[in-house]
């Protein structure tokens, strides 16, 4: 998987190089490039916005930095195989079934827009060329889309095959299919007693029924405390 990432703060890319992503670059699981969209500018002051069209504060990101780095960055053809995602705080949700299915293409290039956004003609003309997503982390306004295309990048990768040591801790996450789209059970470990506080029974107990039952109970409690939207007539029923 290649990950390019166009932006005019490429150092917040920096930190892929460490932890578990920096392993997976080593591994040649994934190749990451950071691009400065003030590259493709060609004035005195790299310039990379304009005040908007129609009035209004602040300013906007112009199209022909984006248009000349995109020409460069992925060429000029159009290749639907190509994912270009725009995080946005107008985008649609970004979920865990979105990060699933993007972790099994072969190409993802995130713009991070900063001001008030980008030229909106700039994603037009990406959905032309390529399959463009875009995405919002939530309800919640950001600086730019750098944070929100990291937070991405950690939820894609992480479910491409072969960069989890252990594939099954993935299935028992919140929000996977072996969670049912459920949260995720409260986790314990030693010491038994810890504070006054005490690991539940049941988890102690070795008997493997009954450990389930309680994560499964667990689980639809959460779910029907925190996340009621994500308990629909049918899932409730089931559980
Ligand atoms: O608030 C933003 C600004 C720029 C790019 C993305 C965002 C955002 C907010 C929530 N999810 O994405």
């Amino acid at each position: 998987m290649r990950l390019d990432y166009l932006s005019i703060f490429p150092g917040y890319f920096d930190v892929l190089g460490i932890s578990l992503l920096g392993k997976a670059a080593v591994n040649g699981l994934v190749d990451v490039y950071a691009h400065d969209l003030r590259d493709w500018t060609h004035d005195r002051h790299r310039t990379v916005d304009d005040t908007p069209c129609g009035g209004g504060a602040g300013m906007v990101m112009k199209p022909d930095p984006w248009g000349e780095a995109f020409d460069e960055i992925i060429g000029t053809e159009p290749d639907p195989s190509v994912h270009v995602v725009f995080p946005s705080p107008s985008g649609e949700p970004f979920t865990q079934s979105v990060a699933h299915d993007l972790s099994s293409v072969e190409r993802i290039v995130f713009c991070c827009g900063r001001y008030e956004g980008i030229d909106h003609r700039v994603i037009d003309y990406a959905r032309s060329m390529w399959t463009v997503h875009e995405v919002s982390l939530g309800d919640y306004v950001l600086n730019g889309g750098e944070v929100a295309a990291l937070a991405i990048t950690e939820a894609v990768v992480r479910l491409v095959p072969g960069f989890m040591g252990n594939p099954q801790s993935l299935a028992e996450e919140s929000f996977s299919a072996g969670q049912d789209g459920l949260l995720e059970y409260p986790l314990f470990t030693r010491p038994v007693s810890w504070r006054g506080l005490d690991v539940p029974e049941v988890l102690m107990s070795g008997h493997h029924g009954r450990i389930a039952k309680w994560r499964r109970d667990e689980s639809i409690r959460l779910t029907r405390e925190r996340r009621p939207d994500l308990t629909d007539s049918d899932v409730s029923a089931r559980h």
